[in-house]
């Protein structure tokens, strides 16, 4: 068993209290029934990660309840079973040196795209803002061992889509870290649902790739606020 050491408690504690807060973004934006999705961080400078106990409502998670495993799933500290895709997130940050944080759910419209197994197009500009490309669909796998993750990882490896619709199952998000891939599965399910609403109507054209590029250009180097005197690249790359 992994013993983390103790210069990474601080970090640890703040991730455990990080997490747990984040999965209220999940229900607050409608992406999970009862307790069909998790959250993850991994722990910088250290084969550890920080994720949801399985099968607790999300009323009921607290910073204490979170579970720290190592990269291949087995719990360092807790007293509560890992989540159920544990593997998958671990083997993510295994093979995803750049991912800090990923997230899964069952969010309704999303999950439909999903069980068609039907990419997304990307035919608006929220879309190529956040995704820059349709949202793909990865391969069905088991839910258990890593097969979710090497499916997560084949599917995006060299995308630039931070979500991928899990075949007849639901979303996985990526990102620098927890909240940017909360982020992801949240604008995913926005996307998925106004583009299943655009196509009650009739065929709707895709983006040009041009404009798809100088939207996500746009959209990840000029939008938002940038780092400014006072303001540290590492208190940006989570947002
Ligand atoms: O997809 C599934 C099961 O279908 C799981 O992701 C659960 O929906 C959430 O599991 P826990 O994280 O509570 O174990």
């Amino acid at each position: 068993m992994t013993v983390p050491p103790p210069e990474l408690r601080p970090e640890i504690h703040r991730l455990r209290r990080e997490v747990c807060a984040l999965h209220a973004e999940l229900v607050r934006w409608g992406l999970v029934t009862w307790t069909s999705g998790n959250i993850s961080a991994r722990v910088p400078g250290a084969e550890l990660m920080v994720i949801k106990p399985s099968g607790v409502s999300y009323d009921e998670l607290t910073p204490e309840s979170m579970v720290l495993t190592d990269l291949h799933g087995r719990t360092v500290e807790g007293d509560h079973a890992p989540s159920s895709d544990t593997d998958a997130h671990g083997y993510v940050y295994r093979a995803m040196p750049h991912v800090g944080g990923v997230v899964h759910t069952h969010s309704p419209y999303a999950t439909a795209w999903a069980a068609r197994g039907e990419p997304i197009p990307c035919a608006i500009t929220a879309m190529a803002d956040e995704f820059g490309a349709d949202i793909p669909v990865g391969p069905f796998a088991l839910i258990g061992g890593d097969d979710i993750g090497k499916g997560v990882v084949a599917t995006l490896s060299g995308h630039r889509s931070p979500a991928v619709l899990m075949r007849s199952h639901g979303v996985f998000t990526i990102g620098a870290g927890p909240k940017a891939a909360v982020k992801a599965a949240v604008m995913c399910e926005d996307v998925a649902r106004t583009m299943h609403l655009a196509l009650q109507h009739g065929p709707v054209p895709a983006l040009a790739p041009e404009h798809v590029d100088a939207l996500y250009d746009r959209y990840q180097n000029v939008y938002g606020q940038r780092p400014a005197a006072g303001r540290t690249p590492e208190s940006e790359e989570d947002s």
